[in-house]
């Protein structure tokens, strides 16, 4: 039985759902662009459906419903247990459903960790946790995320994680384990899962904890942001291995390279600091010695290579498990697009992010009302030292002091323009925190 959809009551049924992205924006029409109906035991079913939401202004975006039929029209059908257990199953069996205009399928990876049992009938939880998408736990040892708003192309964090996972042995991480692809013209990945880590903390929690405690960091909390910078030289490591995939092979660092990331800055200085002038005014003294900071790194001289990263890196994609850490969500920045996201860079872009969150987490602290502290040059000073102890002699690496600096100071400056403009749209009242730190860059010498 197919559940019917009324269309008519999905734009305001979208814009009460906590993963609309799109509740800012009148909604011209939704339309179906795919379907497929799914038995459920007891002979119900639920339907999967992938809908094109059309904005009086804007691009269209595209979004993943699951319904049930309901008496209301609409119903997330994620609310039952049953439902959850065939979407998972989709994956771990490995099936293929045609739907109306393509297929839906569901891979499952033939490693080590996928071969683990699993009971029956499966528990299943949902994460309450979830922003923009929706986590499931299953039997306490697969997290299941699936993806709200769909994106056409290669996913980065299903690619990412598949990669590392089948072609490296880099192990801090939730291993990939399957995905759930949709094929045609509605073709997007639709889920991943990953193995399930229990008691874990969030990174960006626990370090505040530690940040609250006193007004400098322990010996022992140092030491454990120097195994964070550890974790991440070896994820880099592994993408910086050499492999006859282009999407991964790294590739030498060039003067275009260097002149193109350059102007983005500045073009990106420009935009940024005319959204934020509004508010902060003084910017706009600070634009001239900013453009400069830019500038520079058009003019190192090139060294190091461009290899994959992971591309959003604070201490909100870690997590601390059984005393050690564990780097997720390869998403990238969800402000770019997956093509951006895949594209090669320096890796100390994810360097340069990590240390963008000991500065947060100290800004945090201060709007808490608590006095500064110094605590954040020793943990990037404890990070750094992790990172480069494990890194040491890298290809992917500038080989000298100065240009790692330079690159790394550039690379700090491009996350800070991205910071005013994610806070713009998503939290205001943080604005301050990157602006701050943008009224502070001094040029290193
Ligand atoms: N493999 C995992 N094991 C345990 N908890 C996880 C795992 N992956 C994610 N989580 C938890 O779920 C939260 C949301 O995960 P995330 O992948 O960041 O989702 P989103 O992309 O929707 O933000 C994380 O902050 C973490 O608390
Ligand atoms: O976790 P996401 O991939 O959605 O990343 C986005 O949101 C982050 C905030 O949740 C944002 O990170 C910024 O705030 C963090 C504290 O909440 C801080 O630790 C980061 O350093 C800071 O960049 C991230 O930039 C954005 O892409």
């Amino acid at each position: 039985m197919t559940t019917p959809i009324d269309l008519t009551k999905l734009p305001d049924y979208l814009r009460n759902q906590r993963w609309f992205a799109g509740k800012a924006w009148p909604i011209k029409s939704v339309s179906v662009v795919d379907h497929v109906s799914l038995d459920l035991p007891g002979g119900r079913a639920f339907t999967l459906a992938v809908v094109e939401v059309h904005y009086e202004l804007g691009h269209p975006t595209r979004y993943l419903l699951p319904v049930l039929a309901s008496d209301e029209g609409v119903q997330d059908a994620f609310e039952d247990v049953e439902v959850l257990r065939a979407f998972f199953q989709l994956i771990r069996e490995k099936r293929e459903v045609p739907s109306a205009s393509g297929k839906l399928v569901g891979e499952w990876l033939d490693t080590p960790e996928g071969l683990m049992a699993l009971p029956s009938p499966l528990p299943v939880r949902r994460l309450q946790v979830e922003q923009s998408n929706t986590s499931v736990v299953v039997a306490e040892k697969v997290i299941l995320k699936v993806i709200r708003k769909l994106e056409a192309g290669i996913n980065p964090e299903y690619e990412v994680g598949r990669y590392l996972a089948t072609k490296t042995s880099f192990r801090a991480t939730p291993t990939l384990l399957g995905a759930l692809q949709s094929e045609g013209p509605a073709g997007a990945t639709l889920a991943v899962v990953h193995r399930y880590v229990p008691n874990v903390a969030d990174g960006w929690r626990y370090t505040l904890d530690h940040f609250r405690r006193a007004p400098r960091l322990t010996q022992e909390f140092l030491g454990e942001l120097r195994g964070l910078g550890q974790r991440l030289g070896e994820l880099h490591r592994a993408f910086g291995s050499s492999t006859d995939d282009p999407a991964f092979s790294p590739e030498p660092i060039q003067t275009e390279d260097l002149q193109r990331w350059s102007a983005s800055m500045v073009g990106e200085l420009g935009v940024t600091l005319n959204e934020a002038l509004r508010q902060f005014p003084d910017l706009e003294g600070k634009r001239e010695g900013l453009i400069e900071h830019a500038k520079r790194l058009a003019h190192v001289s090139p060294s190091g290579q461009k290899i994959r990263i992971h591309g959003d890196l604070h201490l909100g994609q870690v997590l601390r498990a059984e005393g050690d850490w564990l780097i997720f969500d390869f998403e990238g920045e969800p402000g770019r697009s997956f093509t951006q996201r895949r594209e090669k860079y320096s890796p100390l872009r994810d360097v340069a992010g990590m240390l963008r969150s000991f500065d947060y987490a100290e800004a945090t602290l201060q709007l808490e009302g608590q006095a500064a502290g110094e605590r954040v040059g020793p943990a990037r000073q404890a990070f750094l030292d992790g990172y480069r102890t494990v890194t040491r002699g890298a290809a992917f690496l500038p080989q000298d002091d100065a240009t790692f600096n330079t690159m790394l100071d550039a690379f700090e400056l491009e996350k800070m323009l991205y910071e005013v403009r994610y806070e713009l749209q998503n939290r205001p009242d943080w604005v301050r925190i990157p602006v701050q730190a943008l009224s502070k860059m001094e040029v290193r010498k």
